[in-house]
């Protein structure tokens, strides 16, 4: 607990899907001055998202969707190429992201490896980020993938040249952070060469 913040008051501001708050607090300044502070809180739980990658192949897995909040700001079609990502539940991320990925991409995986854990948009949400990487083969593929049809998912599932994509990279076309950090991990550490 930490000894420069008290009195903390949440006032729910909308339930609706998941939950904001408005969250106001007394904050000890460095010169020991109390201030009252106040911040919206967005809880929409944590998340992950994995890089599927064949080293034979020298091939990714990635998704694209429509994402409502990127057309709001600049994203001229709304469209954003991602890693598959998801919902996830605190208890065991591992088989959460191995389930979302089949629903995403139709790829069936045994393991994945956990890299990173980040907050998404600390000055906002309160989501944390489970960063994965796993390999696939094409025998894992169990259907077409594209998301549940009741959740009204509607995924392209882009299986691409590693090299293509690390140029899309460069050149600006990745704009999803997930995607940017997995990516930026997989030529670091060498996963296809
Ligand atoms: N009705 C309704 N449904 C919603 C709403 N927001 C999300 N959903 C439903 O919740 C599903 C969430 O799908 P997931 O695949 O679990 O999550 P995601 O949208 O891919 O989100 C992932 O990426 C986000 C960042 O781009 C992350 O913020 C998130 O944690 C997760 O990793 C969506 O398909 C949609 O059906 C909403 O406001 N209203
Ligand atoms: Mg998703």
């Amino acid at each position: 607990m930490s000894n420069k913040i008290k009195n903390i008051q949440k006032a729910l501001l909308s339930d609706n899907y998941y939950i904001l708050n408005k969250v106001s607090f007394d904050y000890l300044m460095k010169d020991g001055r109390w201030v009252n502070t106040m911040r919206e809180v967005y809880d929409r739980g944590d998340g992950a998202g994995i890089l599927l990658y064949n080293k034979e192949k020298k091939t990714v897995i990635l998704t694209k969707q429509f994402r409502m909040p990127t057309f709001m700001n600049d994203n001229e079609d709304g469209f954003l190429v991602e890693v598959a990502a998801g919902m996830l539940d605190k208890d065991n991320p591992e088989e959460c992201i191995i389930r979302e990925t089949e629903e995403e991409t139709g790829y069936r995986l045994k393991k994945v490896k956990k890299v990173y854990e980040s907050y998404s948009s600390p000055g906002v949400l309160t989501e944390k980020m489970h960063f994965f990487v796993g390999e696939y083969t094409d025998n894992m593929k169990v259907h077409e993938g594209g998301g549940l049809d009741n959740e009204q998912e509607d995924i392209e599932v882009l299986e691409m040249p590693f090299n293509e994509v690390v140029d899309k990279l460069h050149n600006g076309e990745i704009v999803d952070t997930r995607t940017i950090v997995l990516i930026q991990y997989a030529i670091i550490h060498k996963l296809i060469e």
